[in-house]
């Protein structure tokens, strides 16, 4: 499988502050990757790396078969960052124009993006007038101009409502399914959890974990909750972890991964009305890792 993106011994550091050690992972071409990690965990600085915008201390970062600086590479990177600014009494048309001409691509892709991420109706009318999910369209169509092979994200959904989410996400599911290759910084990981192939977890610098998301729940071997409702009779088995009674009727038990079936088998024999089996969220799986790490509390790692 071809590597898009592989960082190999990176070390970076900012004057004194080493803020990256001993990165090594890689993007495959045609996954989703999802970079998660706590605030300053180093995931800005390893967009920047891999965007070419800053030269790692030590280590190798290769992009598309080349360095990240190399002007080739550039142009097939599309990049949405956190706050995408526009010049607001442009129209949606004109905005993607004057990208298009910054990043030297033909302006006859501008409507056929422009229709890709469902602004045509719009495109005649000012930026100052779009909504924040109509901006974070616009801003994912600029990222387009110029049909890039790698395309990074970063936060792209902040500010969105459900369905807006939704939509980005699923217009990200079709750029993937063409072969673009993505990575995605998020801090909203319920949303992101069904749209990544795989996730490099970040903390104080250091790779954390990395793998797709039944490797992660294997590694950090949680518990999986089955919760039950109107059991008949009281219940014990030897691979319940722990069990907590919560409102109407409903029981959760947090059993071990291996067990699951097993508990469930014994579960049906004392008819539940109902019962709903949960893994591991992405969310479960980045606390744990947070807490492996010592690294919560620090920013923006709730405790
Ligand atoms: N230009 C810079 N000069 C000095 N230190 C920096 C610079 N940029 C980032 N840092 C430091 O590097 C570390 C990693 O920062 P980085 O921005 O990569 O984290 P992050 O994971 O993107 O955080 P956030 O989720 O808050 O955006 C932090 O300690 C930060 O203070």
């Amino acid at each position: 499988m071809t590597v898009v993106v592989e960082l190999k011994q990176v070390q970076q550091s900012y004057g004194d502050l080493q803020v990256l050690h001993d990165m090594n992972w890689q993007l495959r071409a045609g996954e989703v990757l999802g970079l998660f990690g706590h605030n300053g965990a180093g995931k800005t600085t390893t967009v920047r790396l891999i965007l070419g915008l800053i030269q790692a201390s030590s280590g190798q970062v290769r992009v598309l078969g080349g360095e990240a600086s190399e002007s080739r590479v550039r142009q097939q990177i599309g990049f949405l960052p956190e706050n995408v600014m526009f010049y607001p009494q442009l129209t949606g048309r004109e905005t993607l124009q004057h990208f298009a001409r910054l990043k030297d691509a033909p302006l006859a892709q501008v409507d056929a993006l422009l229709a890709q991420v469902g602004l045509t109706a719009a495109a005649s009318k000012r930026v100052k007038t779009y909504s924040k999910g109509m901006r974070q369209r616009l801003g994912l169509a600029q990222a387009l101009l110029g049909e890039p092979k790698l395309l990074i994200l970063d936060e792209p959904t902040v500010g969105l409502d459900p369905i807006a989410t939704q939509e980005l996400y699923r217009l990200i599911g079709r750029l993937k399914d063409s072969g673009t290759s993505i990575i995605i910084c998020s801090h909203v990981l319920p949303g992101v959890e069904s749209y990544i192939d795989r996730a490099v977890v970040l903390a104080r610098g250091y790779l954390e974990a990395e793998g797709n998301l039944y490797e992660l729940r294997e590694q950090a071997g949680l518990p999986v909750r089955i919760r039950v409702q109107g059991l008949v009779g009281e219940f014990k088995h030897p691979e319940v972890q722990a069990q907590r009674p919560l409102s109407q009727g409903w029981l959760e038990l947090s059993v071990n991964p291996a067990a699951k079936l097993s508990v469930v088998q014994e579960l049906l024999k004392l008819q539940p009305s109902d019962l709903e089996v949960r893994p591991p969220s992405l969310e479960d799986i980045y606390i744990y890792y947070m807490e492996k790490a010592g690294a919560v509390g620090i920013a923006g790692v709730q405790q």
